[in-house]
């Protein structure tokens, strides 16, 4: 089943069937990840043995600080190289393939050109320049990057058009195009998460990946965030998020990964993987009568227990 738009329902509905473990299959995975380890000195930032990402699905990643999941996030966009990545002769044994394509061996231009887009802070540069040309960079068809369009200047100069065209029309869907002149650096805190994923969208990714896309926003855009992740899924886009907000983990996703010490540790239904006794309890202690608290931030012991219950599960 690789058509798409799927009906949210039906998808749910497909998820809940499945087993709640590890690296269990989709039934149609947009990333798949075999075998990636990441080391850092005597630090094993990333080792992960399978996952595989559910195509149209709102997957969050989740885990405590040092986690790894950034760094997971910079291994399958190519920013940064596997400890045992595979070479042109021989070499390691990561793999991971994105819509159908390998990437094991490519850079971030190609994971990008593949349709994984992620999104990047804002830096001071980025920050020095206007709302709508931050847009532009985000294109990844641009003239200068394409020599055969670099040299025929008509061609050149319609790219760039349709290029402004879809920059414009990006910025009035995140309510920015009064801003477009301004530089992005003036931005508050939330409007710089909002263009920072209209600025991933303007390659119309097949997958998009949010590092912390509530980070420092206002309750204001929070809500207005959530819904533009939400449209964005209706529309067919997949979404993988890192998150430390389990407000938003809890309402947006339709199904977590649980990452500790590097590796995936448990994955499943968001209520069920976040609301299990385990988790309460680890979380609250002898509080039982309150609920986890929505902008809690898991800790090794709530995910170790994450784990041992969806084992629990299991065994029964
Ligand atoms: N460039 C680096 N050099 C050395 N160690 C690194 C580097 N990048 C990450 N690490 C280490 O790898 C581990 C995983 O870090 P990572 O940032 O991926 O975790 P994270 O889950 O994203 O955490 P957070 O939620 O705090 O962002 C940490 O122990 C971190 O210190």
């Amino acid at each position: 089943m690789s058509e798409y738009p799927y009906d949210r329902a039906a998808l749910r509905a497909h998820l809940h069937e499945l087993e709640q473990v590890p690296g269990v299959a989709k039934p149609d995975p947009i990333l798949t990840v075999d075998r990636i380890v990441r080391r850092f000195g005597g630090i094993t930032a990333v080792d992960v043995a399978h996952l595989e990402v559910q195509r149209g699905a709102i997957t969050a990643l989740i885990g405590p600080n040092g986690a790894g999941k950034t760094t997971f996030f910079n291994l399958i966009t190519g920013f940064d190289r596997p400890s045992n990545a595979a070479r042109l002769i021989g070499g390691g044994d990561a793999r991971w393939s994105f819509n159908g394509k390998t990437l094991t061996r490519t850079g971030a231009s190609q994971a990008a050109r593949a349709g994984m887009v992620r999104t990047f802070q804002l830096t001071k540069a980025l920050g020095r320049m206007t709302v709508l040309e931050n847009m532009l960079i985000g294109a990844n068809d641009q003239p200068g990057e394409n020599l055969f369009v670099g040299l025929f200047k008509p061609l050149w100069a319609r790219r760039e058009r349709e290029n402004i065209e879809r920059a414009e029309e990006l910025l009035t869907r995140f309510k920015l195009d009064a801003k477009k002149s301004d530089l992005a650096g003036e931005l508050s805190g939330g409007q710089k998460k909002l263009l920072e994923m209209a600025r991933a969208l303007m390659s119309r990714p097949a997958m998009i990946m949010l590092d912390e896309p509530m980070a420092g926003v206002n309750p204001a855009l929070t809500q207005s965030l959530l819904e533009h992740i939400q449209a964005l899924r209706d529309e067919g886009t997949t979404v993988l998020f890192v998150e430390h907000d389990m407000h938003m983990v809890r309402h947006v996703s339709d199904w977590v990964v649980v990452m500790a010490q590097g590796e995936v540790i448990a994955e499943g239904l968001p209520e069920s993987v976040m609301s299990s006794r385990a988790v309460v309890d680890a979380y609250l202690g002898a509080h039982h009568d309150r609920d986890l608290g929505d902008n809690e931030v898991l800790t090794t012991g709530v995910i170790r227990a994450i784990a041992e219950e969806v084992e629990e599960e299991e065994a029964r």
